[in-house]
């Protein structure tokens, strides 16, 4: 089933039926509809980011791009939303979910026997020396636990730890794959595994969590 399909579903049909208290005191998401400029916007705010961190221009040019970013701030504050609202995050057509923090990845299989994503790190991932920063790692990661657990049918968890082994240098602008399932689950307990490869199929990392169910009203 494709990850939309699946994911949406399981998000919205559970969470018009389930008691979501024992979810903890998480808020209820469901997927968002959005137009095609949504992921336009994103697009272009994700280069930007890549921008912001690569360009060393002249002070006019850096005095007309603030102007320019809080013009930008001023549009857009006016339509705050609490969480679970914004459409960040839960557009799962789009890489990362539209989510900006997310790493600009794209689902291509969800389901019990595990979850596999597919992307690039880009410049505004860079850590040093042309290599991803060794803290986007864990996000990727971590957020693709997120997803297993939940196509797994577990309930939601929070990492409680996240272990990494840095195997190889993690390359920019290279696409890589990310793949992970569940190993076991004890209790509230469910323990996650997942590796990174190059297309090559050269290991870059592995990691391996534990997701803690949360109790009624937990946050
Ligand atoms: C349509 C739109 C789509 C929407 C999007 C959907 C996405 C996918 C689906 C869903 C979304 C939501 C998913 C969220 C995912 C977020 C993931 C994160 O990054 S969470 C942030 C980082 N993590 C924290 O901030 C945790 C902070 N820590 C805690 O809150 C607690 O420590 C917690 C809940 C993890 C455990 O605390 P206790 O008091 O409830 O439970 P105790 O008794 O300590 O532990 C339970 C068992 O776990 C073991 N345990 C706990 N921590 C351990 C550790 N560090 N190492 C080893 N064992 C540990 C314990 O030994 C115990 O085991 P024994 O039952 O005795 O066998």
């Amino acid at each position: 089933m494709r990850f939309e399909e699946r994911y949406g579903e399981a998000v919205t049909d559970s969470a018009g039926k389930d008691d979501y208290e024992h979810h903890g005191g998480f808020p209820r998401y469901t997927p968002a509809e959005v137009g095609p400029e949504y992921g336009r916007l994103v697009d272009a705010l994700r280069t930007l980011q890549d921008l912001a961190v690569s360009t060393a221009p002249t002070p006019e040019v850096i005095e007309d791009a603030a102007e320019r970013v809080e013009a930008l701030i001023d549009l857009l504050k006016p339509f705050a939303v609490p969480e679970g609202e914004q459409p960040a995050g839960r557009v799962l057509s789009l890489p990362g979910r539209g989510s900006l923090l997310m790493l600009p990845w794209t689902v291509e299989k969800f389901d019990a026997e595990g979850v596999r994503s597919r992307g690039m790190f880009r410049r505004y991932h860079l850590g040093g020396n042309g290599a991803a920063h060794g803290g986007t790692l864990p996000l990727l990661f971590d957020d693709l636990f997120g997803m297993i657990q939940h196509a797994y049918g577990r309930p939601i968890s929070r990492t409680a730890y996240l272990h990494i082994n840095y195997r190889k240098i993690t390359p920019l602008d290279t696409e890589l794959v990310v793949e992970g399932s569940v190993d076991k689950v004890e209790g509230r307990k469910t323990f996650i595994s997942a590796v990174l490869k190059d297309r090559e199929g050269t290991v870059l990392a592995d990691c391996e969590a534990l997701m803690v169910q949360l109790l009624k009203g937990q946050p």
